[in-house]
């Protein structure tokens, strides 16, 4: 059985799951935002900033920010979105022996009068993070159940505990096209990437990469996203963000689930994406 609890995370409210075999997991309701995931044997594999705000008063540095309605600045609202920066309601949870669950939604009636005014749209958000046995599956819906279609951009913008970047790369995105953060599109020959310096790109989706580190080994797979955005600021863009710790930046990279582009959302109709983390 799973046991589901409230806590708070800082000052934010936020609930515990705990699965049948140890797995843990920790979402403040403030962005439906994950920030602790720990497998059976007690490792944390997520990254959080020391420097974070934890009060609601700006978007939490680390585990994983949900993006909604656009990524980024492809869009003509708030930067990456209001989803990370919302309150959302815990529709759901539960569980038996082998999955356990927490569900979060968000729709119109959940946004502060500043969001709800800048995005005048019927949309229905759904949130469910499964725990199973050494994976995390994170299924995303975005429902339109208004009448009029509406463009919508998504990520799940997860932030990995990698102990040093010296001893991290990611595989699985040879000969893969990227567009790097000098909008130029290139295709990766080597068959692992490394961090020696700012990365900040978009590769076309593959079903997945791995993540590896001096601890452990991380498959990534994906569904229903197009891209795979990788992302590590390098010193000096760390230097600049105010609410990341001295040489935090040297302890995580983001590999983030995307659909990047704004697209149109029917009327009626349901977007669905999947991303499973196993370790
Ligand atoms: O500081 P923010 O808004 O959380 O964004 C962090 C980064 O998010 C990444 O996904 C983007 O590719 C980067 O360009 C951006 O800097």
């Amino acid at each position: 059985m799973a046991v589901v609890t409230m806590t708070r995370y800082g000052d934010l409210p936020a609930v515990h799951i705990t699965a049948a075999d140890g797995a843990q997991a920790t979402v403040s309701l403030f962005g439906a935002h994950l920030l602790s995931w720990k497998t059976a044997d007690g490792k944390e594999r997520l990254f959080v900033s020391s420097k974070t705000p934890l009060d609601g008063s700006k978007a939490i540095r680390g585990g994983v920010p949900v993006i909604f309605p656009q990524f980024n600045v492809r869009g003509p609202g708030l930067r990456h979105g209001f989803a990370r920066v919302s309150t959302w309601r815990l529709s759901d949870s539960g569980g038996d022996g082998g999955r356990s669950f927490l569900e979060f939604s968000l729709a119109p009636e959940d946004l502060s009068p500043e969001h709800a005014q800048a995005w005048p749209h019927a949309f229905d958000l759904k949130l469910r993070f499964t725990l199973h046995g050494d994976a995390l599956e994170m299924a995303y819906t975005v429902h339109n159940p208004g009448q009029q279609a509406f463009p919508f951009g998504v990520a799940l913008h997860t932030y990995y505990d990698v102990g040093h970047l010296d001893a991290t790369s990611i595989s699985g995105l040879q000969h893969v096209q990227f567009l790097d953060h000098h909008n130029q599109t290139l295709e990766q020959d080597t068959p692992a990437l490394h961090f020696t310096e700012k990365h900040d790109r978009m590769y076309q989706s593959t079903p997945g990469v791995t993540l590896n580190t001096a601890a452990s080994t991380l498959r990534l797979e994906q569904q229903g996203f197009e891209q795979w955005v990788v992302w590590n600021p390098g010193a000096e863009d760390a230097a600049a963000l105010t609410d990341l710790g001295q040489d935090e930046y040297l302890r995580f990279v983001c590999i983030e689930p995307a659909r990047i582009y704004q697209q149109p959302l029917e009327a009626g109709a349901t977007w669905t994406g999947k991303h499973t983390i196993n370790a």
